[in-house]
């Protein structure tokens, strides 16, 4: 009778560290556990008068006795020595079953009886196999809270051939090396075990199958090595949530007789069998003396035979091993029994390392990810979050944030109000005092210029210090927000609002430069240079017009509904018109700006400007006054600086001296009239000083210019910003669901091609040691598989060693393992590109990965002060005054995968470039919601898909 589950190293051994199978202790270094069995004298022996040479004083000790005195007495000491009177369920209970039975909490175990032939290795393994069954299946009667699976395979070792005892017709069968299984055995039928009289009846069959023949002392001479191999998985049952199993094989081994071929009198196939035979046990024996007295680091010849290569675990390995020494006790076969006898003495030194194998069970595993999956796809189709009392404070979020916006928006439209009326008094006091002036576009200009109000832009005039402050608050708050929230619909609508503000930047720039273009083909007076430049800025406005007219076709009319946010986010990616092409098109309307502003800085600074051969006149500087301070009036931009707007108001007043608006009217026709070369004397009078209408246009134009400048500028930066915090938050849901998606098709894979699951070994050591020694290869093997310098960091940072990341560790090991060993397989795979992206070349990776460090270079002086910056340049040995002095930085991030100063060091400038520390790591863990063991302890490690790839870097 079996009870729970027993301490398997008992008393019996007191060298065996003890273990507490499934209890977590585990087994480390322990001995093979070696016991000699002494049979009666059989009846040939009898009939013979053979002698009795041996004796058993003790339960431990065998003597040689010695009857002609021809020898002195030698005697052995074993674990266990079990005299002929012993009974085999003796020689079970003390010298097999604790480490028989430690398969069933997941280690693995050997018993194998060696001996002569004819010394009863076949008797006293029948005797350990039976008894162990019933025991087996007792255990399992017992532990009601395990399900257990059992399987058998059988085989045996026949002239050095490889025989599947449950189906002979297989043939030969081939071991093949596995790098995580070890040895297997190529087609062995193995048989799932319905309940015990199954497990007899196929153990009956392996019996009925194996070589048997007669020699001269065996009439029923097993003439092959047998295995019997008994598999147990078991876990707790499937309310726990666990998703662990232990995993372990029981050999039971009956080798064939070790005798010399010469002492069976054999000849013809008994010969041949004969010295197969020795030559396996040869090599068993070699092994054996190898790996006894601590030879374990000279070359241990497992190779040299099939058996030693099955048998390999069991020798030194992961396994418990009891080894039964069977012996006659006849004088005739004193040589025979004392070869016997110093083979166990050998096997006596072997230390075998044991461990409790863990498994994750792939079933479990695909089915809780499938749920996962079920899951955010939910959450995908529908705009109401799970929870109630998330939705609530979701609802108080935008309420505040309605509210703030309708503060500022009243707060703006009064400042509008007022700067129009303003603009007006000074338009209709000008008409009153000059006359109608024909030159009046730029009133539109201003208008094409400002800027929807609501994200609290300023609107003619200039805000109060305390307005630009709440707008800037206003909007970090709601990008915060947008980082944090995962209701998809907010997302949809943040990539509608993206796109809206997108078009009406490129219309109403677009409505702009028309008429600023207009302006200079109707007075002729910008140069080449200048014109060329605002007609490039006006196509490349004109293309992010385009870019973004695909999201107006389907924004109108459309209600925002977060079931579509998939086909968004495929729409969005696969688009042409990405927002990475958005990115671009901003990119060049900023360079066009930065052009037109440069050209005009050279009118500006080139001191004849005015001399009609040079003709480098701006053309905004030919307009009215009025229109130009309508334009410098203008709210281009929600971050306008007010004190460029005070500084507008004072310098643009309209000039006292009423010259000033004949000149500009004159300028149209520079060569001919301007009344800038009519002064006094007559004489031309390029000097700015000396003229105060050029004086006051070239201020005008010079602040005209900066405004414009800041304003474009200020758009730009605003919308680029909202841009990467979209891309951001796109790329951070795709990424969630394509992980798990892309784990469930793996682990489906595996499941399909093997139906053994594998082993996870639980290290015998600290799981805090464990943890360093994965995290060290996890670093390694991203080095060797230029994987994202940001999933790196996400996941180095995320998980830092607590127990429940042991299975991300483990899922990633295995992942990046696979991924290294494909690589170098087909030396043309992608490892930064998985999932459902196409495979590309390693080339393609690198390349991936050096964008990636480009795109964390330019957010160095963003993201980092300039005392930050100038720390990390010294500290990094970065020369001053080199060139690219960010991109060096981040180039050197993440290159020495043995230096774990440097890895954390990388981790963190690679975190705050990305802005995982401004979230905190709270943030970065609740971003994904994979959830393996406890729902409570949410915990998601960022997978394969790189965001790089994802914010197509
Ligand atoms: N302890 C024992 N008590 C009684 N009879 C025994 C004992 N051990 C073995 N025998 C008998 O001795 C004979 C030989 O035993 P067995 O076939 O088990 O030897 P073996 O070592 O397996 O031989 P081989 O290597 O040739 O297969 C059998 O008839 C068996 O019943």
């Amino acid at each position: 009778m079996v009870g729970t589950p027993v301490t398997p190293a008992s008393k019996m051994i007191q060298r065996t560290p003890s273990t507490t199978p499934g209890g977590g202790t585990r087994v480390r270094e322990e001995k093979i556990l070696v016991t000699v069995r002494v049979r009666p004298l059989s009846r040939r022996e009898q009939a013979l008068y053979d002698l009795i040479a041996w004796d058993c004083p003790d339960d431990h000790t065998i003597l040689f006795k010695n009857p002609n005195q021809e020898r002195p007495a030698t005697s052995y000491k074993f674990d266990k020595v079990f005299d002929p009177s012993c009974s085999t369920l003796k020689v079970y209970e003390e010298g097999a079953k604790n480490v028989a039975l430690s398969a069933l909490t997941g280690i693995n175990a050997t018993i194998f009886a060696y001996g002569q032939t004819s010394s009863g290795k076949t008797y006293t393994m029948r005797g350990i196999t039976e008894n162990a069954v019933t025991d087996i299946f007792e255990h399992i009667k017992n532990t009601q809270e395990r399900a257990f699976v059992l399987k058998v395979s059988a085989l045996e070792i026949y002239n050095e051939s490889v025989i599947d005892l449950l189906n002979r017709e297989s043939g030969h069968l081939r071991l093949l090396d596995d790098p995580e299984r070890g040895i297997i055995v190529e087609k062995l039928v193995e048989e799932v075990v319905e309940d015990m009289n199954h497990l007899r009846h196929l153990i009956g069959i392996c019996e009925a199958q194996r070589q048997v023949g007669e020699t001269s002392l065996n009439d029923k001479s097993s003439r092959s090595h047998q295995i019997i191999r008994l598999t147990v998985e078991s876990s707790l049952r499937e309310k726990s949530g666990c998703v662990k199993s232990f995993l372990a094989s029981l050999n039971l081994v009956d080798l064939a007789g070790s005798e010399r071929a010469s002492q069976t009198n054999a000849d013809g196939a008994r010969f041949k069998e004969g010295s197969h035979i020795n030559r396996s046990l040869l090599t068993l024996t070699t092994v054996i003396r190898k790996l006894s007295g601590g030879k374990r680091s000279g070359h241990v010849p497992y190779r040299d035979s099939k058996l030693t290569r099955i048998l390999q675990p069991s020798l030194g390995g992961n396994a418990r091993t009891a080894i039964i020494c069977t012996m006659s006790p006849a004088l005739s076969h004193v040589e025979q029994t004392r070869n016997t006898l110093s083979f166990a003495t050998s096997a006596k030194e072997v230390t075998n390392n044991a461990q409790i194998n863990m498994v994750v069970s792939d079933k479990k595993l695909v089915k809780h990810l499938q749920k996962e999956v079920e899951r955010l796809e939910a959450e995908l189709r529908s705009p109401e979050p799970s929870s109630a009392s998330y939705l609530q404070s979701l609802l108080i979020k935008k309420n505040l944030q309605i509210e703030q916006m309708e503060r500022e928006m009243k707060e703006l439209k009064r400042q509008r109000d007022h700067a129009q009326s303003q603009l007006e008094q000074e338009k209709t006091a000008r008409k009153e005092q000059k006359g109608t002036n024909q030159y009046g576009p730029s009133g539109q200009v201003a208008r094409c210029l400002s800027f929807p109000v609501e994200k609290g832009q300023v609107i003619g005039g200039k805000p109060t210090s305390e307005a630009q402050q709440r707008n800037v608050i206003g909007r970090q708050s709601m990008v915060r927000q947008s980082v944090t929230s995962t209701d998809p619909s907010m997302l949809v609508q943040e990539i509608r609002k993206l796109e809206q503000r997108q078009r009406q930047l490129g219309e109403e720039a677009n409505r702009a430069l028309e008429i600023l273009h207009k302006d200079v083909a109707s007075h002729t007076l910008g140069n080449q240079a200048t014109a060329e430049t605002i007609a490039k800025m006006l196509s490349d406005i004109k293309d992010m017009q385009e870019v973004s007219t695909f999201a107006g076709e389907t924004v109108s009319g459309e209600k925002v509904n977060a079931a579509s946010l998939k086909e968004e986010i495929t729409r969005l990616n696969s688009h042409e018109s990405t927002i990475a092409s958005l990115e671009r098109k901003l990119d060049n309307v900023q360079k066009s700006i930065d052009m037109l502003v440069s050209s005009l800085a050279t009118t500006e600074d080139t001191p004849n400007y005015k001399v009609q051969s040079k003709k480098k006149i701006f053309p905004f500087a030919l307009s009215n006054s009025s229109s130009m301070q309508n334009i410098i009036r203008s709210p281009c931009s929600p971050l306008t600086s007010s004190g460029g707007v005070v500084d507008n108001e004072i310098e643009n007043r309209v000039p006292e001296n009423s010259n000033a608006l004949f000149c500009s009217n004159s300028l149209s026709r520079p060569s001919e009239t301007t009344p800038l070369k009519s002064g006094k004397n007559g004489n031309s009078t390029p000097s700015r000083e000396v003229t105060p209408a050029s004086g006051s246009n070239s201020v005008n134009v010079k602040k005209m210019q900066r405004m414009f400048k800041n304003a474009a500028e200020e758009n730009i930066r605003s919308i680029r910003a909202y841009v990467t915090e979209l891309k951001e938050r796109v790329a951070k849901l795709q990424y969630q669901k394509q992980l798990l998606v892309c784990q469930v098709l793996e682990l489906e894979a595996n499941e399909a091609e093997t139906t053994e699951t594998e082993t996870m070994d639980q290290s015998p050591m600290p799981w805090h040691l464990v943890f360093d020694d994965q995290r060290k290869q996890i670093i390694m093997l991203w080095y060797l598989c230029h994987v994202s310098i940001i999933h790196r960091t996400q996941f180095y940072l995320l998980f830092r060693g607590e127990p429940g990341d042991q299975i991300y560790l483990e899922v990633e090991l295995r992942r990046l393992t696979w991924l290294e060993q494909h690589l170098a397989e087909l030396g043309n795979a992608s490892p930064a590109l998985l999932g459902d992206e196409p495979a590309s070349s390693v080339s393609s990776s690198i390349k991936a990965l050096r964008q990636e460090r480009e795109y964390l270079a330019k957010r160095v002086n963003s993201k980092l002060t300039v005392d930050e910056r100038e720390m990390l340049y010294v500290k990094w040995e970065i020369p001053p005054g080199g060139k690219q002095r960010r991109l060096q930085l981040v180039n050197k991030l993440w290159t020495d995968p043995l230096n774990m100063q440097h890895i954390k060091e990388s981790a963190e400038i690679v975190a705050k470039l990305v802005g995982f520390c401004e979230s905190g790591e709270h943030v970065s863990k609740e971003m994904f919601e994979l959830n393996f063991a406890n729902p409570c302890d949410k915990k998601t490690w960022m997978g394969w898909n790189l965001i790089s790839n994802l914010l197509n870097l």
